[in-house]
């Protein structure tokens, strides 16, 4: 999958593949120059662009930042590319304080709006807690997330990006360096030369030709690893539970089960991302089924390996070499057997560590953070749901609609009830499936929840701030018949079981019901209760019940003109001629209590609210 092109969907609470990008993207021959083109374009307009100010934007932008309507804030903790520190101080300050204590980063992130890390920093959860909502995207300078504690991140509402691609070819390159070095021992010799000896026969090492290579995690770095060992003659089989056979097949590697990849493998190479999974996952069980004599390199994780448990198979020879560029603890300890082991390689985390994939990791991060901070689509967020750039485009108009409706429905139930179903039906020519409803569904809670309490709702932690307050969001479809080019007719939002300050907002059913559409591309609302009206939801909204009677819309339009109060709309709705009417009144102004009052003694007024949207 292609990144999406950068800056350009500015859209609220910008909704991301959550999928892995195709991890057969990075050739060979698409990686061998210095930038990939997009970058290299990327740097000869960030030479010659000033300084761009953020564009206004209505949800994912902190709030802080959008506030004070300034530039917003980035922390940078660890080193990172110059081509991406200019390409985010174009848009925003940016602190770059390195190797901050655990106690200086948490006072720092309060006062920042994105954090940008790499592997050596440690985005906890009282990161999260200590940033007290001001922090709305931690951005990963690299592949690895196992740093950044996603579900204190999801709950805070902050968006997690990272750059999965720019290091990829970095990476593989590693693995094939440690791999060759390891199976001739350059590194030990290099070291015994330098310390004064000539040990040619200590140091005769195994060939690569004919072996067997097992790939354990055949994603981006792991398939570009297996296409170069390839090139040395070896046998490549891989494992990966979620590997495509043909992708595997197209560059000659057979997919094998975990077991038959560890039992029959002459080098195995590591990989997997760590999760919960895949902690530990060579241990001394899976050191015990290894051929004897196995050679181990890990350019993945040091917490997918026992450590222990891998100096035991070291010592007992079941595993004769081991090539190391990552460690349980960054950095290990100095006495650690481990990196002392004669028959272990070991780097310092090295893997993404060449100068052209820091260039590209830091423009790849430094656009995601940007875009993150703007409010457009963040291509590559790690903990927010996916919705593709053209369907985002498309629903764009009923984002707004959906948040405005949620802020109007809950302002109409009466204090003390709470609010716990909420059904939203989705009326639409589309097929089900052809409708990503999930944006809606998060602006609707956001539009819910945000006027009673404190709660700063996206996309990122909508599903968890509604699943915390014990709101239950039901969806439901109208198929429409009709040509299905507008993705929707309309959207309705119902409270079940509450009680509404404002009766003639109560559905047939007794729910508390209102409907809108998009007119023109801007929200109306269209349906209060069983009432059509029809009134644009911009600025603040006056909903009146009234017995229908002639003058009645004239004695309220001239208590708002004197007390200077602009309408913007006036839309009225009844059931029958004589009957009861809603009368729905858009105001700029809020109007002043006195005028509110008049409109309340106003004769058959019946009742009346006034609503922000
Ligand atoms: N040492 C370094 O400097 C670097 C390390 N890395 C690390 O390398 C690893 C791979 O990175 P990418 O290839 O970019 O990620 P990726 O997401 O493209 O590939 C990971 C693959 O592992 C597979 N996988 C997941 N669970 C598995 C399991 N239990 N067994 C086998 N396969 C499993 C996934 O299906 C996926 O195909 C990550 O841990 C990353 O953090 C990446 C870049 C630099
Ligand atoms: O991208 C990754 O997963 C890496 O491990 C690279 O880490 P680094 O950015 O070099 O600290």
């Amino acid at each position: 999958m292609a990144l999406a092109t950068p800056l350009r969907h500015h859209l609220p609470l910008a909704a991301a593949p959550a999928v892995a990008p195709d991890p057969a993207t990075p050739s060979l021959v698409a990686t061998r120059g210095a930038l990939p083109p997009r970058w290299a374009r990327l740097r000869s307009s960030l030479a010659a662009s000033p300084s761009s100010e953020p564009r206004p934007t209505r949800s994912l932008t902190p709030p802080a930042a959008a506030a004070a309507g300034g530039r917003p804030t980035v922390l940078v903790t660890e080193k990172l590319g110059p081509l991406g520190l200019d390409l985010l101080r174009s848009f925003a300050n940016v602190d770059c304080s390195y190797e901050l204590t655990a106690e200086e980063l948490r006072a720092k992130v309060s006062l920042v709006d994105a954090l940008v890390v790499r592997s050596g920093t440690r985005v906890t959860r009282e990161v999260f807690e200590a940033a007290r909502g001001r922090l709305r995207v931690v951005g990963r300078a690299g592949v690895g997330i196992d740093n950044v504690d996603l579900q204190a991140a999801t709950e805070a509402g902050c968006l997690v990006v990272n750059a999965p691609t720019a290091n990829t070819v970095a990476a593989a390159e590693h693995t094939i360096a440690l791999l060759t070095a390891m199976a001739r021992n350059v590194a030990q010799a290099d070291a015994s030369l330098k310390a004064g000896k000539w040990e040619r026969s200590k140091y005769v090492g195994v060939t690569l030709v004919g072996k067997t290579l097992a790939v354990m995690g055949f994603g981006k770095v792991g398939s570009e690893v297996a296409r170069r060992a390839k090139g040395l003659g070896m046998d490549i089989i891989a494992h990966d539970p979620y590997a495509a056979v043909d992708r595997a097949r197209a560059i000659g590697v057979d997919l094998v089960s975990f077991d038959e990849a560890i039992s029959t493998a002459d080098f195995i190479s590591l990989h997997m991302p760590l999760t919960p999974s895949t902690e530990k996952l060579f241990n001394d069980e899976t050191f015990a089924e290894m051929k004897e004599g196995v050679r181990i390199i890990n350019v993945a994780r040091g917490g997918v390996v026992d450590e222990e448990a891998l100096l035991r198979a070291l010592d007992n020879g079941t595993v004769a070499q081991a090539a190391l560029d990552v460690f349980i603890e960054e950095p290990p300890p100095r006495d650690s057997k481990l990196v002392e082991h004669e028959n272990v390689t070991v780097t310092p985390h090295l893997g993404a560590s060449t100068t052209e994939a820091q260039e590209g990791v830091s423009l790849e991060i430094a656009e995601a953070v940007i875009g993150a901070l703007r409010g457009d689509l963040a291509a590559t967020a790690v903990n927010a749901p996916m919705v593709p750039a053209e369907v985002l485009s498309e629903l764009s108009p009923y984002v707004v609609l959906a948040e405005k409706l949620g802020r109007l429905v809950v302002q109409l139930v009466s204090g003390g009830s709470g609010v716990k179903v909420v059904k939203v039906v989705y009326s639409s020519t589309r097929d089900p499936d052809d409708l990503d409803t999930r944006i809606l569904r998060a602006m609707v809670t956001k539009g819910i929840v945000e006027p009673i309490s404190s709660a700063f709702v996206n996309i990122v932690n909508a599903d968890y701030v509604a699943k915390q307050r014990g709101l239950q969001i039901i969806e439901e479809r109208i198929l429409l018949d009709g040509s299905p080019e507008v993705p929707l007719d309309s959207i309705e939002v119902h409270l079940a079981n509450v009680e509404s300050k404002f009766a003639g907002a109560l559905s047939d059913a007794g729910d508390i019901k209102v409907e809108g559409k998009v007119k023109d591309g801007s929200p109306h609302l269209t349906l209060v209760g069983s009432f059509s009206v029809d009134v644009g939801l911009e600025g603040n909204l006056i909903l009146c019940c009234q017995v229908d009677q002639p003058g009645i819309i004239g004695k309220v339009g001239s208590i708002l003109g004197k007390m200077n109060v602009n309408v913007s709309f006036m839309s009225v709705g009844r059931t029958a001629p004589g009957k009861q009417a809603i009368m729905a009144i858009g105001v700029d102004e809020e109007p002043e209590k006195e005028a509110l009052k008049l409109i309340g003694e106003t004769p058959f007024v019946e009742e009346f609210v006034f609503l922000k949207l």
